[in-house]
């Protein structure tokens, strides 16, 4: 077991959040973005999430949700909610207060401006989520495997609880904490063998070289 927090995201069969769950992640993700390779149907989230232990969190991750879509997202049973979109501080403040559950607001890096961009959200969002900003026009806002300059953070204070994704794999992940002291990592891309296919493999040797960190 890590002292590292671990989301495994994007999944979408009960073997693959098996595998997380035996390797140890302390979070799970849910893609409701109809865009995305990983979406989840809200019938197939609900059987996923009763799966989840209580020591695990569920997070559902959507791109500029309203209120409707949210609703149905939480009632499949996930723990959190990621924002992933162009949501504002007030949306991110109001989305907590009606819904309940802690809120993490991802936060598209490049350059080290980008990472201060997070600072509005303080007293809106429970953590922010680090991870690489997606080309103009890209398909989606994140999940598409790449990585920004994780130096940025080394020399960063960053102002909630937060997290880095973007790009990780069990090839780099422990270069990629050493490097920015995350408390958290969340991957993607990096444990699939094909878009949206996650691999149990990939998952354990992701989560053995976080545990090994
Ligand atoms: O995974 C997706 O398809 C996705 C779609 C829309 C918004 C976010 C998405 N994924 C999140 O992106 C990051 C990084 O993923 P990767 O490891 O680089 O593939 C991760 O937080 C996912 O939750």
């Amino acid at each position: 077991m890590s002292r590292l927090a671990t989301k495994i995201c994007g999944l979408s069969t009960p073997e693959t959040l098996d595998a997380a769950l035996k390797g140890g992640a302390s979070h799970v993700g849910f893609v409701f973005f109809p865009k995305s390779p990983r979406h989840l149907d809200f019938d197939r989230a609900i059987g996923l999430a009763s799966r989840v232990p209580p020591h695990v969190t569920g997070v559902a991750v959507m791109v500029d949700p309203d209120d409707a879509f949210l609703a149905q997202a939480v009632a499949s049973g996930v723990g959190a909610i990621q924002l992933h979109g162009k949501e504002t501080p007030d949306r991110v403040a109001a989305v907590r207060t009606r819904f309940g559950l802690p809120v993490w607001k991802a936060v598209s890096v490049k350059t080290s401006a980008d990472l201060d961009t997070g600072r509005a959200y303080v007293g809106a969002a429970d953590l922010l989520l680090y991870d690489a900003k997606t080309p103009e026009g890209a398909a989606l806002p994140g999940g598409m495997g790449l990585r920004f300059d994780w130096r940025l953070l080394s020399a960063f204070d960053p102002p909630l609880p937060w997290g880095l994704s973007g790009g990780l794999d069990a090839d780099n992940v422990a270069e990629a904490i050493a490097i920015t002291c995350a408390p958290l990592v969340d991957v993607s891309s990096g444990v699939e063998s094909a878009p949206g296919i996650k691999d149990v493999d990939k998952i354990a040797a992701f989560c053995k070289a976080v545990s090994r960190s």
